[in-house]
């Protein structure tokens, strides 16, 4: 359970989060500017706001995001472009990629997990947008952490890829545990990855609900005043 109850001041912005996330998907939708992004920060320590975040009775609050036990996958950008497809998630396991033989092996089956085995001594600049992607799911996939925090990772893909790539962290969550928490602007892509669906307003958590039932609310909730603008 990665449970937080943390406030955050940025000039005019001001936002308190609390709540929960249990193992499974979590979606946080919201209009632009509302702070879903702000929450994946702090939650990765990012940015740092005061008050508490804890996991598996762990505070991970004071502790830098490299010691979290949290991946973190953005839009775009997260592979180095310098690497290799398979340096790129090597550096996953160790910054300095001498790989154990067993280190070597977990590299061939994350790729192996995301279809890109063939591609393994491609550059970034050789990569379409949804292949970039799998690479840093791979890499993802031996970091080994059990949070995975998604920033809009799959919103630059055509609709084909982007499903695609939804299913596949929705699989990826369920066969290994994960806690996964993505910011999407699309409700669809929260139905798509199943699990909770936040809804977040000028910096607080106003609902919640199974992704199920996103389009069954009743009028009175405030998803569908944020569904029928979005
Ligand atoms: N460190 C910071 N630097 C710049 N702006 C910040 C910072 N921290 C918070 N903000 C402001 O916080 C507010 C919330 O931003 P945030 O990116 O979390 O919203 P969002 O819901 O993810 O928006 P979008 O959907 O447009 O990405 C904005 O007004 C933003 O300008």
């Amino acid at each position: 359970m990665l449970s937080f109850d943390v406030q955050y001041q940025w000039q005019n912005f001001e936002a308190h989060y609390q709540g929960q996330f249990a193992v499974g998907a979590t979606s946080i939708l919201g209009a632009s500017g509302c702070g879903k992004s702000t929450l994946l920060s702090l939650l990765g320590g990012y940015v740092v706001g005061q008050g508490s975040i804890g996991f598996s009775g762990q505070d991970l609050s004071l502790s830098p995001p490299f010691e979290r036990p949290i991946t973190t996958l953005f839009q775009s950008d997260n592979l180095f472009p310098q690497l290799s497809v398979w340096d790129n998630v090597a550096i996953g396991i160790c910054a300095s990629r001498s790989l154990s033989s067993a280190q070597k092996e977990k590299v061939t089956w994350a790729l192996e997990q995301v279809q890109l085995s063939d591609c393994h001594t491609k550059y970034p600049d050789q990569l379409s947008g949804g292949q970039a992607q799998r690479v840093a799911i791979a890499r993802v996939l031996v970091r080994d952490k059990p949070i995975l925090l998604l920033d809009e990772p799959f919103s630059a893909l055509d609709p084909k890829l982007r499903s695609d790539m939804l299913v596949l962290i929705k699989t990826l969550t369920e066969t290994y545990q994960w806690t996964t928490v993505m910011v999407t602007h699309s409700p669809a892509d929260a139905v798509l990855l199943g699990g909770n669906v936040l809804l977040v307003e000028a910096g607080k958590i106003v609902a919640q609900t199974d992704a199920k039932k996103l389009y069954e609310l009743p009028s009175e909730s405030p998803f569908c005043d944020y569904l029928s603008v979005s």
